[in-house]
């Protein structure tokens, strides 16, 4: 029972479009520590909802959910980012790096939002990140002159920076090569292994999915197995 770091308790999500359609039924479910998590299901079945849900981004849902034994829900927005912040590591499709800033800027910055420890610290724990992902050498390059593979991989030290119990993330592959893809999926494996992180992945990839410790499939906004 200790073990578990994300609980979902019985998730109705609707969206008003302009009646009420409901997206996600009765999502139900936990994840314990160091679990290697996918979810699957056909485009939309709902599962870039539920994430927004579960990483605390969106709060118009019925239902509990608890980050670390906490429930979230009703939590006023700056205690929720400051779980975010503290606990949550959320890599997107399309990276969101800032375009103009240097690398080692961009992986910086979650942690200077989190000011936990002086810039110059912050500034060694990013080296560390892009070190371990491989990418140091990048670090003074401005984002938008990395590959897609590379934005990809500055996107994953970004949402390391604050060592999160968990990290999310919505079709981190999507965008790439098979060996991309492998270098990622061997990435997150190390996390959820040697730092006991947790990852929870929304991926099309069957083969990727395959080769984690859990999948979650989804059908019509509910979890069918
Ligand atoms: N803002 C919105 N307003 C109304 N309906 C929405 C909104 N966002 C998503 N939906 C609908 O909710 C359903 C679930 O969408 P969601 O993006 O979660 O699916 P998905 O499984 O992630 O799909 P994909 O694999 O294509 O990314 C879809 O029917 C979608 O059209």
């Amino acid at each position: 029972m200790d073990d578990i770091i994300l609980e979902a308790r019985h998730i109705n999500k609707y969206f008003h479009d302009p009646v009420d359609v409901k997206v996600l039924s009765d999502i139900n479910f936990s994840i314990n520590k160091g679990e290697f998590v996918t979810v699957t299901g056909k485009s939309g079945c709902g599962k870039s909802t539920m994430l927004y849900i579960l990483s605390t981004m969106d709060t118009d849902y019925e239902g509990a959910l608890f980050i670390d034994h906490v429930p979230m829900a009703n939590k006023p927005e700056p205690e929720l980012a400051r779980v975010r912040n503290e606990k949550i590591g959320f890599v997107f499709q399309f990276h969101y790096l800032l375009s103009e800033f240097s690398v080692l800027h961009n992986v910086m910055l979650p942690g200077l939002k989190l000011a936990k420890y002086p810039a110059q610290e912050i500034e060694k724990h990013a080296m560390e990140r892009l070190n371990m992902l491989d990418i140091g050498r990048l670090a003074y390059k401005k984002a938008n002159q990395l590959s897609g593979g590379e934005k990809q991989r500055v996107a994953i030290a970004r949402a390391l920076i604050n060592d999160p119990c968990i990290i999310m993330a919505d079709e981190p592959t999507g965008n790439l090569d098979k060996k991309n893809s492998e270098i990622v999926f061997d990435i997150f494996r190390q996390l959820a292994g040697e730092r006991k992180q947790t990852l929870l992945i929304v991926t099309h990839d069957q083969e990727f999915a395959a080769r984690t410790d859990r999948i979650i499939k989804m059908e019509d906004g509910r979890i069918i197995k």
